[in-house]
């Protein structure tokens, strides 16, 4: 069967074993080409081909709920629910997502892109299910970094009391995007070698081959499951939860999964199959990675398994900058310890953890503990220094609010990927933090326009005792090591084409020197503000811009409610000025997934449309 002309899953319920595994060969070779051409999730999904054959198989989608946590390895569910053709498009402007979405097939019934949801969601869909009294089965397929995770925990408390019907899939890889960290990822090696499914194996052999006789399945797959409990583990930690459990199955034997979904799927109540599986299986680049560089990739040459970099050559990632910033500040400072999320990698945090392993800390997927170990480390004497995604610090609202900025303790938050992040889409673009903590009393909100004013800020950031966040984009910029200089807190800069300009451009970010060089090469007398603070703004300078009584243009690239723009009409009500203000930002809507520049484009936000508003201000003047 040609992996394209797939078009629902029970087109592959007709195949035989052997056609199911050289399916599963042609599935690989087909990702590996498509994503090395559009980027993508390669490594996870190249783990888990054969356990959605087997789901897929036994189960009846779109009927029986897929729930793929995360998400960013639901590729091979794209392909079986007739998808395949589309991955020419994949994550780009209008094309399919690289997760899982309600609007692009009834077989998505759940939707995320941020981890640990999927069991909360399946405990939705089953309550729901009994309430309507139907008859479905829910799947939620979870990793083993996702399952570590605190909402992963508190949806098992429930679920183990709840009891209701649902075949939970760990799949279980010995990685997050790097290495699995913490005790748990112990617990799960240990699980990983004990030999109960062996030994429940030869059992369910036996016991499927005398059952003709009409014995309900699930009370002898209880019976036989309680005679080998204890055999091996003393008890499994999903035992402790109140759930039923089998495995661990290996993930790349389509048989045994297929005959383990066959017994469980009329399980009443809810049961853990888990599934070894190996991250990056059959491309060997990907296969023998353990340091997540093949878990989200850009283009690559399939050969060689180079991947095509479109950085300039002089340019250095964001989080580069600040890391390489940090390891500066903390060969003087011993203070200084960092701390991650699960995201070493994306924060390019390996240098770090490589020079000074006692003062690093991956604290897993998270979010709300990494903040609030940070505060902790900060109130007992410490430097924390903490790296977080945008989107990811959603998360920890309340422990940046109640634990950081409330206590008002010294912590450096790096915000990672703030702004537009491209292909990843909605769910990870960083859109909203600057509305979500310009109203937090204590903090200071910042963010460089360059490299050199990344090191200045953090070097800033490390003088003062105060909670202080950088936002930085993803992508790169030219790469600076020149000395530190300290920033004055609330201080804005400015560039003016002459003394007497006729307008002013307010904005952020590397859009700062992007608005300088289209001024100078359209020869616009006009002044750029760098504001690099939202919170507290440089109000001495704000003041003189909106008494000038010329037109200012907010331009940003965030989410306009709640944004710099906000806080200068906020300001200009509280002073009771009358300026001629345009905004240029986000309105409110969720951005999908795209290009970065095809997004602005279609957002009104790239560089000409600030221009073109530019101009018109200009012209009425
Ligand atoms: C709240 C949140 N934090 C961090 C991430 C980034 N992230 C995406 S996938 C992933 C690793 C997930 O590991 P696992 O669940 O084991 O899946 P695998 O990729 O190994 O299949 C991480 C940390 C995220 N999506 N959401
Ligand atoms: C699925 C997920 O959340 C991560 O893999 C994310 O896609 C990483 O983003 P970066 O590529 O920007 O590090
Ligand atoms: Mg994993």
């Amino acid at each position: 069967m040609n992996v394209l002309d797939i078009k629902q899953p029970s087109d592959i319920k007709v195949l035989s074993i052997p056609e199911l595994e050289k399916l599963a060969k042609d599935i690989r070779s087909f990702l590996v080409e498509s994503i090395a051409q559009t980027g993508g999730h390669l490594s996870s999904n190249l783990g888990i081909v054969e356990l959605t054959l087997a789901m897929h198989y036994v189960f009846q989608s779109p009927s029986d709920k897929f729930i793929y946590d995360v998400g960013h390895q639901s590729y091979i569910h794209k392909i079986l629910t007739g998808r395949a053709k589309e991955f020419s498009k994949l994550r780009q402007y209008q094309g399919i997502s690289g997760f899982q979405k309600r609007k692009e097939s009834e077989h998505d019934s759940w939707e995320a892109g941020h981890s640990s949801t999927a069991l909360s969601a399946a405990l939705g869909f089953a309550v729901a299910r009994d309430l309507n009294k139907e008859d479905y089965q829910v799947l939620p397929v979870v990793g083993d970094g996702s399952l570590a995770s605190g909402m992963s925990f508190e949806a098992l408390n429930e679920i183990g009391s709840e009891k209701r019907k649902m075949v939970i899939v760990f799949n279980d890889n010995e990685m997050s995007i790097s290495k699995n960290v913490g005790a748990m990822s112990q617990t799960f090696t240990k699980l990983r070698s004990s030999k109960r499914y062996t030994g429940f194996k030869h059992g369910l052999q036996e016991f499927l081959s005398s059952n003709s006789a009409g014995q309900n399945v699930l009370e002898g797959l209880r019976d036989l499951k309680n005679n080998i409990k204890h055999t091996v583990v003393d008890a499994s930690f999903f035992d402790d939860f109140g759930l039923d459990y089998i495995g661990p199955i290996d993930g790349h034997n389509l048989h045994e999964l297929i005959r383990v979904f066959e017994v469980v799927k009329k399980h009443d109540g809810p049961i853990v199959v888990h599934v070894i599986t190996q991250k990056g299986k059959g491309y060997l680049p990907a296969q023998l990675d353990d340091t997540g560089a093949w878990h989200g990739v850009g283009k690559f040459d399939v050969a060689s398994g180079k991947m095509l970099s479109t950085k300039p050559i002089d340019h250095k990632d964001w989080s580069s900058i600040m890391s390489d910033g940090l390891l500066r500040l903390a060969k003087e400072n011993e203070d200084i310890v960092a701390l991650t999320p699960a995201m070493m990698a994306g924060s390019k945090l390996q240098g770090f953890y490589e020079t000074y392993p006692e003062r690093f800390f991956d604290c897993g997927i998270a979010e709300e503990h990494a903040v609030t170990f940070a505060a902790a480390l900060a109130a007992a004497g410490k430097r924390p220094f903490i790296s977080i995604y945008s989107s990811f610090l959603q998360r920890a609202y309340d422990q940046m609010n109640h634990d950081i900025a409330r206590m008002n303790l010294p912590v450096v938050v790096s915000v990672d990927r703030a702004g537009l992040v491209g292909e990843d889409g909605e769910t990870h673009h960083g859109l909203f933090d600057i509305a979500m903590f310009r109203n937090v009393p204590n903090l200071v909100l910042s963010q460089p326009k360059d490299a050199k004013e990344a090191h200045d800020l953090l070097y800033s950031a490390f003088l003062h005792q105060k909670p202080w966040l950088i936002r930085i984009p993803r992508g790169s910029v030219a790469d600076n090591q020149d000395p530190f200089t300290a920033i004055e807190i609330g201080s804005w800069s400015k560039w003016q084409a002459s003394d007497a300009v006729d307008a002013f451009i307010l904005t952020y970010g590397p859009d700062v020197d992007n608005c300088i060089q289209k001024a100078k090469l359209e020869k616009l007398n006009i002044a750029v503000i760098n504001a690099r603070f939202f919170k507290p703004l440089d109000t001495a300078m704000l003041q003189q811009i909106l008494t000038s009584s010329k037109p200012v243009v907010i331009y940003e690239t965030d989410m306009k409610a709640g944004g710099l723009s906000s806080a200068v009409l906020e300001y200009a009500n509280d002073y009771n000025i009358d300026a001629n203000i345009v905004r240029l930002g986000i309105d409110d809507h969720f951005v999908c997934h795209g290009n970065t520049q095809v997004l602005r484009q279609v957002e009104h936000i790239d560089l000409d449309s600030c221009f073109m508003e530019l101009k018109k201000v200009l012209t009425c003047d």
